[in-house]
Order: structure tokens, then sequence, then C-alpha cells
């Protein structure tokens, strides 16, 4: 995926400005900046909710820019959201289904085109998909719980099976790890390391936690008010002044100093 010159204003606010980086197939990329850096707008933009005033995003070399987010979710582009959005009151499995609607075909001729064994046949590949999905997460044994009845930490597993069970080519992760204890983290990041180890995907994750970020990105992209003021390998970031400078005063420095403090250490 490729994001050349971007830009998002809110009224007389520019959220984004010049922003190109580029996601490279089967790596992590992670995007960091201190609290309104635009890494949220930035996401918006990508999946579709928000259209930039000017710049392009390409996704397997065809030009997205103005799709609307259903279109590129069928082209291999999924999401979690910072803010949990599941059904409470269903189960995981129902959730993790709502998954397939990205794929399943919703006009008449393409449903008499499915009628019968090839529509059989999806379905099954669909259900197996999903045993996949449940057994890789390691959530076999809460399928059948609402997921009202689950965890924090266990809600926010489901948002990641169900974009999952997309398929998707590219992941995108809106702070995946945020508001979770340090068991629950080091489970997730452990999930995201094997989705694109074991299951290829390519993943763009935004997230504040730098111990994270540090530890499993491939390539970091730092915002700061809405601009790119850095990217690299983690260790790169994690020395670079300007982006140290950019954390001073937020309340994620604490974290980026530990870890240049444990680096030198070592
Ligand atoms: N819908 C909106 N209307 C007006 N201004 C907005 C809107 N969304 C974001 N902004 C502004 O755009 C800027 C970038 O915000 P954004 O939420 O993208 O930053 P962020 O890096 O995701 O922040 P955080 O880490 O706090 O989530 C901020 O100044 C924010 O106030």
């Amino acid at each position: 995926m490729n994001v050349s010159h971007l830009s998002l204003a809110f009224g007389g606010l520019k959220a984004l400005s010049d922003v190109t980086f580029s996601v490279a197939p089967g790596a992590i990329t992670a995007v960091i900046g201190p609290n309104g850096a635009g890494k949220t707008s930035l996401f918006n933009c990508i999946s579709g909710f928000y259209k930039p005033s000017e710049g392009k995003i390409e996704f397997g070399g065809e030009d997205i820019t103005r799709l609307h987010p259903p279109a590129r979710a069928k082209m291999g582009l999924a999401r979690t959201f910072q803010n949990i959005a599941l059904f409470r009151g269903m189960t995981v499995l129902d959730n993790i289904k709502l998954g397939r609607h990205a794929h399943m075909q919703t006009n008449v001729f393409d449903a008499l085109w499915y009628f019968g064994r090839a529509r059989r046949e999806e379905l099954e590949l669909r259900s197996e998909l999903e045993r996949r999905v449940l057994d890789f997460l390691e959530m076999e044994y809460i399928r059948d719980h609402p997921v009202a009845s689950l965890s924090y930490g266990l809600r926010k597993r489901v948002e990641l099976a169900r974009a999952l069970a997309m398929q998707p080519r590219v992941l995108m992760l809106d702070e995946p790890v945020a508001g979770m204890n340090r068991e629950e983290t080091e489970d997730m990041a452990r999930f995201i390391l094997d989705a694109k180890e074991e299951w290829g995907v390519t993943i763009l994750m935004v997230e504040h936690d730098m111990g994270l970020v540090m530890d499993i990105s491939d390539h970091v992209v730092v915002l700061n008010f809405g601009q790119v003021i850095a990217a690299g390998k983690p260790a790169e970031i994690q020395n670079n002044p300007d982006v140290i400078t950019a954390y001073l005063g937020s309340g994620d420095v604490g974290e980026l100093s530990r870890r240049i403090a444990c680096e030198k250490a070592a």
C-alpha cells in the first residue's frame, strides 16, 4: 500500500499535511505520534471514512482514494476500532461471522449465480475458516458465549478474530492493546506476530504502547502535527532526536526514554 501526499483539514485545522509512506507486504508497520498527531485521521482516510482533500492511496496497485469503505473491505482491507465495535448481545462466533459479509454477494444476480452447490460450498469454506480463526486465537472454548460476558482483553481478541475472518491482505489495527493489562498485551502481541508469520497478513497499526511498537514492528512511521517527522526501523526511531522532542511533554515520553535507557544498558 502506498500513501502519497495525503492532506486532510477540519475547517482551518490541518489534521494531515502531505503524508507519504508505504506499507511493505508481509510486514508490521506502526504509526505512532503524540495525542492529536493525526493517527486516527490517517486511519480513517485509509479505510475510507474520511475523504482527504489532497493526495492518493494505492492498494494492490489500484487507486482507492475515492472508494467507499465496503469496497475497500472487499479488496482485502480490514480494520479494528479504537473503541470496541462488537454486538455485545451476540455470541463470539456470530460476531466473527459478521466479518464474512464483506465477501458475501448482495445483489439478486449474484445471489442466483451462487444459488445451490457453489453457494453451499462457499458457506462450508467460510465455516472452516471461522473454525480456524477461533482455534488460532485460542477462543474455541468461548465460541458460544455472549460477548458482553467476556473480559476486555477477550473482547479485543474477538475484534481481531472478526477482522481475520475477512481474510484480509492488509489488517489495520487501531490501538490493539489500549486498556489491556500486561498479560493481555503480551497475548495480543503474540497473536499479531503470528497473524503476520503464519497467516501472511500485512499489518498496519496505530498504537501508543511504545514497548509493543518497538518489539513487534518492522517499520515505524512517526506523525507530529499531521506531518511525518520520521520513518524507519524501531531502533532508528527510538534514537531519533526529532521523535524524542515530539514526545516531550506527552504522556508517552516516559516509556520511550525507558526503552532508550534499556537499550543503552544492554
Ligand atoms: N472529526 C473531527 N472534527 C474536527 N477536528 C478533528 C476531528 N477529528 C480529529 N480532529 C482534530 O484533528 C487533529 C488530529 O486528530 P487525530 O484524532 O487524528 O489524532 P490522533 O493522533 O489519533 O490522537 P490520539 O492519539 O489522541 O487518538 C486533532 O487536532 C483533532 O482535534
